[in-house]
């Protein structure tokens, strides 16, 4: 894949940096939520660019917090233990077995791999999960059948985000911090949920009032039927997708999350590819558009 910063001419280099100012000042001390999907994290040299990526942000005075996923690498850990994943509408049924390993990959693995590389990038990054400060309180999800709302299906330990408390996101947001949190939530009798982290990402750029939600994954955007890149989709473009079956798998609770988000006063929600080097860099401090913007109207 061709790095769109390195493979262009130096003249046109400096065009980016100069596009960049306005941007600096208009997003200064502004939150940037910004969700790293386990399909986004696979090569390590993309990890290394997105660390810089991170770091660069909250040196011209941003304050990005990173929501991170990790199905792919749950998935490799249940697969070494004789287990596949089953899915029903993007989510994980989550039984007690896999709620531990859902633990261990994300809180164990996964996190404390981006914490580090954000570190060795010159950041100060802090690992959280929804336990930490009483982040992510949840139930247990009751999730309605998409074609039959009467339906309901048992997913296990997934959790229903019940409420957000974001003061220890701030607290390390004012201390110079980079908050980096896993998707897992707890339940009245201290129990673990796995929560999808698209939609921890939608809820806590939310409450934490955002300028910018960025969902990071590993396709150019939301594509159509004929797998043309959508540019711009609004709620009502977006329920069609999801009438008549374009929008699927993964891409449900991503859209949910996105749309949950921009209809609840996050500025501008954007799903780009993860894979594209530099992408999140350039969609925030440039006048080029990537991937798909969601819209509330
Ligand atoms: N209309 C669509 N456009 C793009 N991707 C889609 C669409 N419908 C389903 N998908 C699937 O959603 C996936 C992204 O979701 P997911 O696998 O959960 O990624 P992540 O780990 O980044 O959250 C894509 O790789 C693709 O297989
Ligand atoms: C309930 C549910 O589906 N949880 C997800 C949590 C990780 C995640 O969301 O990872 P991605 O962003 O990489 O898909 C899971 O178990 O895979």
């Amino acid at each position: 894949m061709t790095d769109p910063v390195l493979n262009i001419p130096p003249r046109d280099k400096a065009e980016i940096l100069a596009q960049a100012l306005p941007y600096i000042r208009k997003f200064h001390g502004k939150t940037i939520v910004i969700k790293y999907g386990g399909n986004a994290m696979t090569d390590p040299a993309l990890q290394a660019d997105f660390a810089e990526d991170v770091v660069l942000l909250k040196l011209v005075g941003m304050n990005p917090v990173v929501v991170h996923g990790g199905g792919p690498q749950i998935e490799a850990a249940l697969n070494r233990l004789g287990k596949k994943g089953h899915f029903i509408q993007g989510m994980r049924v989550t039984d007690d077995e896999t709620m531990e390993v859902v633990e261990w990959v994300l809180a164990g693995e996964v996190q404390q791999d981006i914490v580090g590389l954000i570190n060795q990038a010159g950041g100060k990054a802090v690992g959280l999960t929804g336990r930490d400060g009483g982040l992510i309180r949840a139930q247990k999800l009751k999730l309605a059948d998409r074609n039959d709302p009467n339906l309901h299906h048992d997913v296990g330990l997934v959790g229903d985000i019940v409420a957000i408390d974001p003061s220890v996101v701030k607290a390390l947001q004012d201390d110079a911090f980079i908050p980096v949190v896993s998707p897992i939530g707890f339940g009245e009798n201290n129990e673990s949920y796995n929560i999808n982290a698209d939609v921890v990402a939608g809820k806590l750029a939310t409450v934490l009032k955002a300028e910018k939600l960025m969902l990071l994954t590993n396709t150019p955007g939301v594509l159509d039927k004929n797998g043309k890149l959508l540019t711009n989709l609004s709620a009502r473009e977006i329920d069609e997708l999801f009438a008549d079956g374009t929008i699927s798998g993964g891409m449900l609770p991503k859209i949910e999350g996105a749309l949950d988000a921009a209809k609840s006063g996050v500025n501008a929600v954007h799903i780009i590819d993860g894979r594209v080097p530099h992408a999140m860099l350039l969609e925030i401090l440039t006048d080029q558009a990537y991937g798909t913007m969601i819209r509330a109207r």
